[in-house]
C-alpha cells in the first residue's frame, strides 16, 4: 500500500528526524494497521498523508497494547493511577477520570483533592482511594503557606513512585495557592519519570507556566477547544488555524519540546511533534460535560500499558524503542472513549450523560450479555455507522475487543 511516496521519502530521509518519523509511522501501522489518518511532516511542511481513515485501526492499537488477563499477575500490575483534582466546585470531574481508569482495567485509582471534595468523592465510590490533602487559599493564612505547601508535596511524594501515571487537572479549580502546590507536584512527577496527563485546570496552570512540561516527553496535554486556543495563543502567538490543523498541532508540540498533545474535537488529533494521528471513530453528538475527564483517565491507563508493552522482552528491538507510548496511549484512550460514547448514545439518545458513557467503557463485553438475536441487531446497527464495514464477535476474554468492528 502506498502509505508514503517512497521515492521522495528516500531522498528526504537524510534527516535523522525524518527517519524517526518514518519508523514511528511504520510501527504504529504494524501495531494496529492504519492508525486512522497518520500524517508526517518535515520542516513544518506536510510531505505525505495516508490513504484511509479507519476507526477500527485505532482499536487495533488499543487491542495490541492491552495486557492479557493473566492469573499470575498480582494487584497493581495492571496499573496504578492517580488523579490530582477535585475542589469545592468540582467533584464530578476527578471522579469521572479516576473511576474510568478502574473500569478500563487499572487495579488501583487514587484521587488527591481538597478536604471539601474528599468526602463527596468517597461517597460516589468506595473503589477510589481518596487523599484529602490539597488546600485552597481561603483555608491557609499567609504565614502558613510555605509549611502547608511543603506538607502537601511531602504527602504526594510518599506515593508518587508507586504510580504508573498521574492525571493532573480534572476539577482542580484555579485557586492560586492550590495551583502553586500542584506545580510542585508536576515537577516531582517529572523528576520521578512518571507519565503525566494534563487536563482541565491543569492546562490553565501549564499554559501560564510552560516550563512545568517543556521538554518532558512523558507529558500528555489533552486540551478542549478553549484550552487549545489558550495554548496556541500563548505558545505560537497566533490564532488557531483549522486549515492547517495538522501542521499547527505538530508545531505546537515541538515548541513545547516534544510533549504529546491530544487536541479534542469532532475528530481527535494527536501529535508529539513528529507525527500527527487522527482518531475519527464515530463518537456521540451529545456534548455533555465530563467526557474529557473520562478521556484523561483512559489515556493514563493506556499510556502505562503502552509503555509496558514496548518495554517487555518480546518487544525489545531498536525499532520498537522509537515508538512513542504516549502517542499510542492517546490514540487508544480516544478510540475507547469515542466508541463508548457512541454505544451510550445508541441507548440513551439525547439523555446520554457521562455516567452512561462510563458504563459503556466495557463495551467489548457489553454485547455478550444480550440474547444472540438482540446482539445481532446491535451489530447490524453498528454496521450502519461504518459504510462497507463489518462487525463480529470474539469470545477471547483476554482481548480488548469481543465486539470487533472493521472494514471489508
Ligand atoms: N462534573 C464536573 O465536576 C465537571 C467539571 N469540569 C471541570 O470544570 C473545570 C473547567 O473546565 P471547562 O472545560 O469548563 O473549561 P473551559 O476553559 O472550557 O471553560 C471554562 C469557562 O469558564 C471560565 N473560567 C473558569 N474558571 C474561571 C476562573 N477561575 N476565572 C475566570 N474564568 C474562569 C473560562 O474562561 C471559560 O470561559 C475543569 O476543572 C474541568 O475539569 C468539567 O470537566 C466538566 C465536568
Ligand atoms: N464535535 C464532536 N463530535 C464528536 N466527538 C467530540 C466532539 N467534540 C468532542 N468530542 C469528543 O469528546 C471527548 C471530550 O471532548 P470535549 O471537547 O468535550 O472535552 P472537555 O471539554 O475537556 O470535556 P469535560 O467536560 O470533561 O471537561 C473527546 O475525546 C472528543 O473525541
Ligand atoms: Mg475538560
Amino acid at each position: 500500500m502506498n502509505f508514503i511516496d517512497s521515492s521522495s521519502c528516500l531522498e528526504n530521509c537524510m534527516l535523522a528526524s525524518s527517519s524517526v518519523c518514518r519508523r514511528q509511522l511504520f510501527l504504529i501501522r504494524s501495531l494496529g494497521g492504519y492508525c486512522c489518518r497518520v500524517h508526517m511532516e518535515r520542516g513544518g511542511r506536510a510531505i505525505s498523508s495516508s490513504l484511509s481513515t479507519l476507526g477500527a485501526d485505532a482499536e487495533g492499537v488499543m487491542r495490541k497494547i492491552t495486557p492479557k488477563l493473566d492469573p499470575s499477575l498480582y494487584k497493581g500490575q495492571a496499573g496504578k493511577v492517580a488523579v490530582i483534582g477535585g475542589c469545592r466546585e468540582y467533584t464530578g470531574a476527578p471522579y469521572f477520570a479516576a473511576i474510568s481508569a478502574l473500569k478500563i482495567g487499572a487495579d488501583l485509582s487514587h484521587v488527591f483533592c481538597t478536604k471539601d471534595a474528599a468526602a463527596v468523592i468517597k461517597c460516589y465510590s468506595p473503589e477510589l482511594i481518596v487523599h484529602p490533602i490539597l488546600e485552597e487559599s481561603y483555608s491557609v493564612r499567609d504565614d502558613e503557606k510555605a509549611t502547608v505547601s511543603a506538607k502537601v508535596l511531602g504527602e504526594v511524594k510518599k506515593w508518587m513512585e508507586r504510580f504508573d501515571c498521574i492525571v493532573v487537572g480534572p476539577g482542580l479549580g484555579r485557586d492560586p495557592f492550590l495551583l502553586n502546590c500542584v506545580g510542585d507536584i508536576i515537577r516531582q512527577a517529572r523528576d520521578s519519570k512518571i507519565p503525566t496527563v494534563i487536563d482541565g485546570d491543569g492546562l490553565f496552570l501549564v499554559t501560564n507556566n510552560l516550563d512545568l512540561v517543556k521538554g518532558n516527553s512523558l507529558a500528555i496535554l489533552t486540551p478542549n477547544v478553549n484550552e487549545y486556543k489558550r495554548l496556541v495563543e500563548k505558545v505560537l502567538q497566533c490564532q488557531v488555524n483549522d486549515e492547517d490543523a495538522y501542521e499547527q498541532l505538530s508545531s505546537l508540540a515541538r515548541s513545547i519540546g516534544g510533549v504529546t498533545i491530544l487536541r479534542k474535537g469532532k475528530t481527535d488529533l494527536i501529535s508529539d511533534g513528529l507525527t500527527v494521528n487522527e482518531v475519527s471513530i464515530f463518537g456521540s453528538p451529545r456534548r455533555c460535560g465530563g467526557q474529557g475527564d473520562i478521556l484523561s483517565g483512559s489515556v493514563a491507563v493506556f499510556s502505562s500499558w503502552a509503555r509496558h508493552h514496548l518495554s517487555t522482552k518480546n518487544n525489545e528491538s531498536s525499532m520498537q524503542s522509537s515508538l512513542n507510548p504516549m502517542v499510542l496511549g492517546s490514540i487508544s484512550g480516544s478510540a475507547l472513549l469515542r466508541k463508548a460514547a457512541s454505544l451510550a448514545f445508541e441507548n440513551k439518545k439525547r439523555s446520554t450523560l457521562t455516567t452512561d458513557i462510563i458504563e459503556c467503557l466495557a463495551w467489548r463485553r457489553y454485547a455478550l450479555h444480550f440474547d444472540p438475536v438482540i446482539a445481532c441487531q446491535k451489530l447490524k446497527r453498528l454496521q450502519l455507522y461504518i459504510p462497507n464495514g463489518f462487525a463480529s464477535f470474539s469470545d477471547d476474554v483476554n482481548d480488548v475487543g469481543v465486539l470487533y468492528v472493521g472494514m471489508n
